[in-house]
């Protein structure tokens, strides 16, 4: 919901205001760069300029709401609010908050909140003015309207918010709340490990949300995956994609086939153990091609047998490269829930008809030298032979039709 007449949002972020000047200053313009970007995919009017710890995206009105929702899909963005610019003169902002009531008060007690920043002499009022004046100009307007007005200051059910700045004030009537973070491309780029499951693309999103971004990398287990469990991987991406349209999301297709028939034939007990240092080692190989400088996987503690504690340990010496796990310690209730808010989680559930890899009684105490010896000595070779010549798919063409519709 927003003011009548609203021309802005208001960009919040928050870890990135307590750096130094220097490194606030350069995540400031990638939030704007990456603000921006999100602007021109989806078509919206809009400029994003920044102005003390705060970024505006300066839009029209028709396009505000939309702005909005793209802002609080960006990593470092803590909230936004669509909101009307108006001079900083007690005047212009509680006739402002007059006519948002007008527009927008829907029944229920009602709440000022107004904050005043700058100098004591930037504004002849304080914040205390604004909030008394605000909510009388507010009370008369329901009341005029035939309304019965009522404050309640600790549990309002309609809350108008002013931010009133040196040279210009803004009138809201919502924080909406981003994924906070830091901005995408503050960070070095990690290869992601995408599956198309549920946990892989959470596991992706964490850190990009946490500024880095990421090179995802499928590993198609060929008859023992299937159209569709790489059409999940792909649909997955393209989610993710969409939140971060100057960035290089491009799928890499590693090609795993032959490798996952060699370990069925070949081995048991630690099978899915070598599959995971097949896809490290892959990983590594895309991420030295394209410095990237570590590896992401969706694994959690205990969540399967080969991701018991033992299990990493006996598995993450494949590479050099730190394997970053953001899941590591979730239930998987909680990730489900997070895979609901990125909007993958009913892609991840279709169903993939995949072959079973699994051997029936997998090793959940293995050690690096129990895994290795058991393992196909060409394995490592094939898994890098194969990422050095991935498929690239270009999941950016994709639309938002879920892999059940196509
Ligand atoms: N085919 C694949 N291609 C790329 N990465 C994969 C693939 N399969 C698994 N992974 C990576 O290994 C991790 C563990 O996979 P596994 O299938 O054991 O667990 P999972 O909990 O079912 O993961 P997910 O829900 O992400 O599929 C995944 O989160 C992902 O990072």
């Amino acid at each position: 919901m927003h003011p009548p007449g609203a021309d802005v949002v208001v960009v919040r972020h928050g870890e990135v205001g307590v750096k130094s000047d220097q490194v606030r200053m350069k995540m400031e313009f990638q939030l704007q760069e990456n603000l921006n970007a999100l602007l021109a995919d989806r078509d919206l009017p809009g400029d994003t300029g920044c102005q003390r710890n705060r970024l505006y995206i300066r839009t029209e009105e028709s396009a505000v709401e939309d702005a909005t929702a793209a802002a609080v899909e960006a990593p470092g963005v803590v909230s936004a609010s669509p909101a009307r610019s108006v001079e900083p003169t007690l005047d212009a902002i509680t006739e402002a908050l007059a006519e948002t009531a007008r527009a927008c008060h829907d029944g229920g007690p009602f709440a000022v909140e107004a904050r005043r920043a700058g100098n004591a002499d930037a504004h002849d009022f304080s914040s205390r003015d604004l909030e008394s004046e605000g909510g009388q100009a507010i009370w008369d307007a329901i009341e005029d309207g035939g309304g019965t007005p009522e404050v309640d200051l600790d549990d309002p059910e309609f809350t108008t918010f002013v931010d009133c700045r040196p040279d210009e004030a803004f009138v809201f009537v919502e924080k909406r709340a981003g994924p906070g973070g830091l901005p995408l491309g503050t960070q070095q780029p990690l290869v992601a490990l995408v599956s198309g499951g549920i946990d892989s693309p959470v596991a992706a999103w964490q850190v990009m949300a946490r500024g880095a971004p990421i090179l995802p990398v499928y590993v198609d287990l060929g008859d023992y995956g299937g159209a569709d469990h790489r059409a999940r991987a792909e649909t997955t991406v393209a989610a993710l994609a969409r939140r971060a349209p100057n960035f290089d999301l491009q799928l890499r297709v590693v090609d795993g086939g032959r490798a996952v028939e060699e370990l069925v034939a070949k081995t048991d007990a630690t099978r899915m153990l070598s599959l995971r240092r097949f896809m490290y080692r892959a990983a590594e190989t895309v991420a030295r091609e394209h410095d990237a400088v570590g590896i992401v996987s969706g694994e959690a503690i205990g969540q399967k047998s080969s991701q018991t504690t033992a299990n990493l340990a006996a598995t993450d010496v494949v590479t050099d490269l730190p394997i970053h796990r953001p899941l590591l310690t979730m239930d998987k209730t909680d990730i489900i829930e997070r895979a609901r808010e990125l909007g993958t989680y009913d892609d991840a559930t279709v169903p993939a008809g995949c072959n079973r890899v699994a051997p029936s009684r997998p090793e959940t105490a293995g050690t690096p030298m129990s895994v290795v010896s058991a393992e196909p000595e060409e394995l490592l070779a094939m898994a890098e032979s194969a990422a050095r010549d991935p498929a690239v798919v270009d999941v950016r063409a994709y639309d938002e039709t879920p892999v059940a519709g196509r």
